[in-house]
């Protein structure tokens, strides 16, 4: 029981193997989002994102195409805390309310259906204790026998 392997641990090793130049976690990424995210006791994974300037489209507001990587990025790594490796298949997003530049917000997700090879995530960000932004995440893992299967061969 004592050698279980712990979400983080799960976390870190998928993300070593999985995706060691990230643009979105990898910490060695030169112009990267550098995003920490980390599994919860709620089951789920949580990462503070600082919301530079360098990171706004309109004046002010953080990029749409920077939030969607945020909430998905979240969502891998939500998977990845669980051992699982899979592929984003589908992505929505709602951009509620704009999220500023120079205030940290947060990011969450968790899994909320488990029907392999495919899974839903929900993720949001939460900007001052206000919902920004929230998103459905449809995931697929991409084991051989699928790709064959998709290949038709
Ligand atoms: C050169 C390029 C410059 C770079 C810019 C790049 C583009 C970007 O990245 S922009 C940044 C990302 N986006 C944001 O920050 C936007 C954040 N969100 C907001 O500001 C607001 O929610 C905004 C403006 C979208 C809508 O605000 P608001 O007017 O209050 O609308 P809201 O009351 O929420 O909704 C109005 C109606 O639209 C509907 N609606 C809003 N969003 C959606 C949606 N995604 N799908 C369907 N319906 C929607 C609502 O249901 C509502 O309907 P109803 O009146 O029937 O109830």
């Amino acid at each position: 029981m004592g050698s279980e392997t712990s979400p983080d641990e799960l976390l870190e090793q998928a993300r070593q193997e999985q995706h060691p130049r990230c643009i979105v976690c990898s910490e060695q990424h030169t112009c990267g989002l550098k995003v920490e995210y980390a599994a919860t006791d709620e089951g789920g994974v949580a990462a503070t994102f600082e919301c530079l300037e360098q990171w706004q489209g309109y004046s002010g507001l953080v990029h749409g195409g920077v939030i969607a990587s945020l909430l998905d990025g979240a969502m891998t790594n939500c998977l990845f805390a669980e051992g699982i490796v899979a592929y984003t298949a589908d992505l929505q997003v709602r951009y509620k309310r704009p999220l500023h530049v120079g205030t940290p917000a947060q990011v969450v997700a968790t899994v909320s259906r488990r029907n392999p090879p495919l899974f839903v995530l929900k993720s949001k960000i939460v900007q001052e204790g206000r919902v920004r932004a929230i998103a459905t995440g449809m995931f697929m893992t991409n084991d051989n026998q699928l790709k064959q299967l998709w290949n038709g061969d």
